[in-house]
């Protein structure tokens, strides 16, 4: 069984496209059952998902009322508390993607694979590119490349477009914030090694940019994930400090 969450923290400006979009994916069978995770929002956005007949699960619930520390701590909460075997989570903020999505996420969610990353280009409207995150690209893959990754190469490693295998990710030591993506990345990899992660192409989306202030509090916290995992491989350890010069 299938479940399509979309956690979220505020977003009633998305929930109308969210609703239609939970709607879709399940008229059309692709997942069994969709809904907002809420995170503890103050701008109505439960609210809202319910008056579109969106399906809304607050995540305190899930957690026995603790508050909450970030999406990862969500994420967390339902991972451990569903009884689906497969979860998607598509960010609510995230626009330009279709039910075709969620289904080339799960086409792709085959043993031995327990993640699918959907890669995510960022379509630039002022100028027409297409790009990474840019903690992606700042922190995340060097992070990766320094810790000797096989996961360096993916391409879009914090995209919060995924489908997992739920019993093969429930148990494993995720951030609670931000850095959860990159946490996920880590953990599956020790357990099960690269092979338990696959990317796929989606469509190119708009999301709301943060600014510098904002996106160094999401690299603070990827940062922190990476220096975590660095401290767990011991003394022995030392990075190349310049894997990619020749
Ligand atoms: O405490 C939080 C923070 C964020 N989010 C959601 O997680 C997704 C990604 O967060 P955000 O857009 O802030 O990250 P960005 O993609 O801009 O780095 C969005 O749907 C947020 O609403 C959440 O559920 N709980
Ligand atoms: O990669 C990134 O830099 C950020 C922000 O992307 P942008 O540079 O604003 O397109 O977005 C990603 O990271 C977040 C933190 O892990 C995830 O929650 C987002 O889903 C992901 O898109």
């Amino acid at each position: 069984m299938t479940l399509l969450a979309f956690p979220a923290l505020d977003e009633a400006p998305h929930v109308a496209r969210l609703a239609a979009f939970a709607a879709d994916a399940v008229a059309a069978g692709v997942v069994d059952r969709a809904l907002l995770l809420d995170g503890g929002s103050r701008d109505g956005t439960p609210q809202l998902a319910a008056r579109h007949g969106l399906e809304v699960v607050d995540a305190r619930a899930l957690t026995g009322g603790r508050a909450l520390r970030g999406k990862g701590d969500a994420v967390a909460a339902l991972l451990r508390t569903t009884d689906h075997d497969r979860l998607v989570l598509l960010d609510a903020d995230v626009e330009g993607l279709a039910t075709a999505s969620v289904t080339r996420l799960l086409a792709a969610l085959t043993r031995p694979v327990a993640l699918v990353k959907g890669v995510c280009r960022r379509l630039d409207p002022a100028t027409g590119t297409v790009r990474s995150g840019r903690v992606s690209e700042l922190v995340a893959r060097p992070a990766l490349e320094l810790l000797g990754s096989r996961l360096a190469g993916l391409r879009d490693p914090l995209s919060g477009q995924v489908a997992v295998h739920v019993p093969s990710v429930r148990d494993l030591d995720l951030h609670p914030g931000y850095g959860l993506e990159l946490s996920m990345l880590l953990a599956l990899e020790q357990r099960h090694g690269a092979g338990a992660v696959a990317e796929v192409d989606l469509e190119p989306i708009a999301h709301r940019h943060k600014d510098v202030d904002e996106l160094a509090v999401v690299a603070r916290e990827v940062l922190a994930v990476a220096l975590g995992a660095a401290a767990a491989r011991g003394a022995s350890w030392r990075p190349d400090p310049d894997p990619e010069r020749p």
